[in-house]
């Protein structure tokens, strides 16, 4: 007879790194009320799009995130075998996306910021603070991969008619709307006692401030990113998320934002790098474990 085995499995440090990343997905999809995107309350601006594929999609990524913490560690130096490395499993984690969801794009840029992010938290889990990774993140991201194929997406036709460059710039630039607008307001809603909820809305209309998201400019143009900078400064301008002044600002900003048919999705996937790092730096089972 065998004895039930009721110790606990012990997960590698990529396997640990691919569940921040899904949790992160997960956490950012649920998050509600957000402008124009799907949340807990609909589909947003999308007609393709709802809760239960974001997160199916999400669940779908987890091998290739912890494909791509397993490469940093066999090779364990920024290179460009390494980058070439993640390209290829980024673009076998965006097939498994396009499958899962029945061929729409639900985390095209999750994948490549979160997948640059872990790939570079993996390389050094003695230096995880926010500027260390996406530091690193940012010297993978400049390494040009000769495999990638070069399609005329909608950021590559946004760039042309714009000159906005969209998620490979921010990635190249080390996450600038990360480490300068999202975690530094995430910290300080938390400290205000805002709520965690309310710090991740103020932390993704913080990243809105600023931020040439190539989702909106391609569904909206330029008024449509005008509309998203402006309304995002004015609810935090009124407050913020917790305060009754800026939640009239958020549903006005909601409202507008899905007449404009634009939808924040570049954003998006940069609210979830920033709880992707939030969590990097304060894991216990990452500090402590390996
Ligand atoms: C380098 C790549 C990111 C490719 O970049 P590119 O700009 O050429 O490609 P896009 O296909 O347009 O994808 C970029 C996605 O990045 C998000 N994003 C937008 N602006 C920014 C920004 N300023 N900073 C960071 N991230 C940004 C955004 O993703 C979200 O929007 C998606 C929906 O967008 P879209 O497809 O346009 O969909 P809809 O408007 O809804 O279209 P329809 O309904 O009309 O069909 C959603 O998925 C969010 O994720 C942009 O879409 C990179 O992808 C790449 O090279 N990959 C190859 C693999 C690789 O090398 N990986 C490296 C290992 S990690
Ligand atoms: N919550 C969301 N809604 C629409 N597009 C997204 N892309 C990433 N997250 C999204």
């Amino acid at each position: 007879m065998h004895a039930l085995n009721l110790q606990p499995k012990i997960i590698t440090l990529a396997e640990r790194l691919a569940d921040l990343a899904v949790d992160a997905l997960i956490d950012e999809a649920d998050l509600s009320p957000k402008p124009a995107l799907v949340d807990r309350r609909g589909n947003g601006a999308h007609t393709d799009l709802h809760l239960g594929l974001m997160h199916a999609s999400a669940l779908a990524l987890w091998p290739a995130f912890k494909e791509m913490a397993e490469a940093a560690l066999e090779f364990g130096e920024i290179g460009l075998t390494l980058r070439e490395a993640i390209g290829r499993i980024g673009r076998e984690g965006e097939q498994a996306m396009l499958v899962t969801t029945n061929g729409v794009n639900t985390h095209r840029g999750a994948i490549w910021a979160l997948g640059l992010l872990i790939t570079a938290a993996a390389l050094d889990t003695k230096s995880t603070n926010a500027g260390a990774v996406t530091l690193r993140a940012a010297r993978l991201a400049l390494l040009d991969d000769r495999y990638a194929p070069r399609p005329l997406s909608h950021g590559a036709q946004v760039a042309q008619r714009y000159g906005a460059r969209g998620a490979r710039e921010e990635a190249q630039l080390g996450f600038p709307s990360v480490v300068q607008r999202g975690l530094p307001q995430l910290k300080r809603s938390r400290v205000a006692g805002h709520g965690e909820q309310n710090a991740r809305l103020d932390a993704l209309l913080a990243i809105m401030t600023d931020l040439a998201d190539t989702c909106v400019l391609y569904r909206a143009g330029e008024p449509g990113l005008h509309a998203m900078q402006h309304g995002a400064q004015a609810v935090l301008d009124a407050g913020g998320s917790a305060s009754l002044t800026g939640r009239r600002r958020l549903h006005e900003l909601d409202q507008q934002l899905i007449a404009l048919n634009a939808s924040p999705g570049g954003a998006a996937d940069l609210l979830a790098a920033s709880l992707l790092l939030d969590r990097i730096e304060r894991d216990g089972i990452l500090q402590g474990a390996f």
